[in-house]
């Protein structure tokens, strides 16, 4: 099992440099199966696992990529496939993004469905009312969700019931190509969602309105892959500056965007850490005594839910007790009970999490039991007596580009020490190796789809032997 290796207490000084949003690219890579000619070139795209799962969805589809130093090159000219089977949604939620863009495109997509995770029950139900109402038929069976419609998408009204990011992305890209206007109201605002309105709109879409809560996409005739550079990662920003704070450090945190990061900026602020806008990104000064706050989790531009763990980590260690409230998920206080091998005292009611102030953290072996609550533990070990050894990293490597190196090169101790077993066997040549076998028994109608005309190829696409269509 693969650690990282924390012995707290030395003060974080100097700068680091955030890499481009994991939860902007995913939907943008997506995306990229709109385009009918041309390759799309993206920058900025972080090395994490989520990015190779993605990877590895679109080559299945038949995309053709390249990724060498942080540049994907995408061809999606000629698809042979609809289907995103159970081996990578079972690993990234996200890979059901690429529903919207397979709908618009070949009118069909099979999806295994996300289920839940960690840290709730993650619904897609207003994706799927989206595509209903755009005149796809959705059948479910199997584990998997399929999606079909005669002819077009229509362009509809959307009113989604919670602003959901990936159900505001999926229908975006499912009307860019739709026919007529779609409208959704009570969309989510994230700046993901303009980053991805962007790269659809020099696609050639016509999406106005991205990061109100009015959505307006006039659907087109057809899109085309165009270069686009991915938005600075704001959760990883975060993280930083959470770890800046904890140990009274003074980092530089170079690409960070203020705008993006103003509820996280706010509340350190009210805790009395010195936050300054640079012409590059945001400095961030702490005293060693910060003051308690209250924190409460909402859809942006409300404090967001992928930093609740970090600010939790950081009100451990400060002065008086605040009341933490996760509104977004129903299940993302795990991480607590991590937090309490380290001597933090928190209480747990419901969606509310009590945290007494002014710990002294003792390092502890610790568990990451979700993404951000791996880099939670990590910025706890940080100022924690001691040595602290996290495990779960599969969970920390799908969101952050070398944390233990970015870390270290501030001043941290920190290292990571890989298992022998797994050091031979990073997590994308598991997900490589899933992807030949299924390959592997799609290959003869991969092979045939080939050989046929492109325009004959999309109305008839194989379907792979490990999908068992519920249609026919
Ligand atoms: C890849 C990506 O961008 N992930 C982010 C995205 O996830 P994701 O797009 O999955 O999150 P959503 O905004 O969809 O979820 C928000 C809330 O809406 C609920 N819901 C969602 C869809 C739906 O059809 N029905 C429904 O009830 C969810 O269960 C959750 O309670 O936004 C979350 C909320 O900011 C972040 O934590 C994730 O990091
Ligand atoms: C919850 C997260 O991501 P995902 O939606 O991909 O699980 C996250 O980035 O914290």
């Amino acid at each position: 099992m693969s650690k990282i290796i924390v012995r707290g207490g030395k003060r974080l000084s100097g700068t680091v440099r955030v890499s481009g949003a994991k939860n902007a690219v995913l939907p943008i890579l997506a995306a990229t199966l709109l385009a009918k000619d041309g390759e799309s070139v993206i920058h900025d795209v972080p090395y994490l696992d989520d990015v190779i799962t993605l990877q590895q969805v679109l080559s299945a589809l038949g995309g053709k990529l390249t990724y060498d130093n942080e540049t994907m090159r995408i061809s999606a000219e000629h698809l042979v496939s609809f289907e995103a089977p159970y081996e990578w949604v079972r690993k990234m939620r996200a890979s059901f993004l690429v529903m919207g863009p397979l709908l618009a495109r070949l009118g069909c997509a099979r999806i295994s469905l996300p289920g839940g995770c960690a840290i709730g029950t993650r619904p897609i139900d207003q994706h799927l009312k989206g595509f209903e109402a755009m005149g796809a038929e959705i059948v479910l069976g199997q584990g998997y969700i399929e999606a079909r419609t005669e002819g077009k998408l229509r362009g509809a009204k959307i009113y989604l019931d919670v602003a959901s990011v990936g159900a505001t992305e999926n229908i975006m890209m499912a009307a860019a190509l739709a026919d007529g206007t779609t409208t959704i109201e009570n969309a989510a605002k994230e700046p993901e969602i303009v980053d991805l309105a962007n790269y659809l709109n020099a696609m050639g879409a016509k999406v106005r309105g991205a990061g109100t809560g009015i959505i307006r996409i006039e659907g087109v005739e057809s899109l085309s892959g165009v270069a686009h550079t991915v938005i600075p990662d704001r959760v990883e920003a975060g993280t930083y500056m959470i770890a800046a704070a904890m140990t009274g450090g003074d980092v530089h945190i170079e690409g960070a965007i203020g705008d993006h990061l103003a509820p996280v900026i706010s509340k350190l602020q009210e805790m009395g850490v010195s936050i300054t806008e640079t012409d590059s990104g945001i400095r961030v000064a702490a005293a060693k005594k910060l003051k308690s706050v209250d924190v409460k989790t909402l859809p942006y531009p409300g404090f967001p839910t992928d930093m609740q763990s970090q600010m939790m980590a950081l009100l451990m260690v400060s002065e008086g007790t605040s009341i933490v409230t996760e509104t977004v998920f129903e299940n993302r206080f795990m991480h607590v009970e991590e937090f309490q091998k380290m001597n933090a005292h928190i209480k747990v009611d419901g969606r509310t999490a009590i945290v007494s102030g002014g710990t002294k953290l003792t390092g502890a072996k610790v568990t990451a039991t979700d993404l951000r609550a791996g880099a939670a533990l990590v910025c706890a070990a940080l100022c924690a007596d001691g040595e602290s050894e996290i495990s779960g990293l599969h969970h920390v490597d799908r969101g952050y580009v070398n944390i233990t190196g970015k870390l270290a090169s501030l001043g941290a101790e920190v290292y990571r020490k890989e298992d022998d077993t797994e050091t031979a066997q990073p997590s994308y040549v598991k997900v490589l190796e899933g992807v030949a076998a299924v390959l592997e028994e799609a290959e003869p109608a991969i092979v045939a789809a080939r050989t046929q005309e492109p325009a004959k190829r999309e109305k008839e696409l194989p379907r792979m032997k490990t999908a068992q269509p519920t249609w026919a």
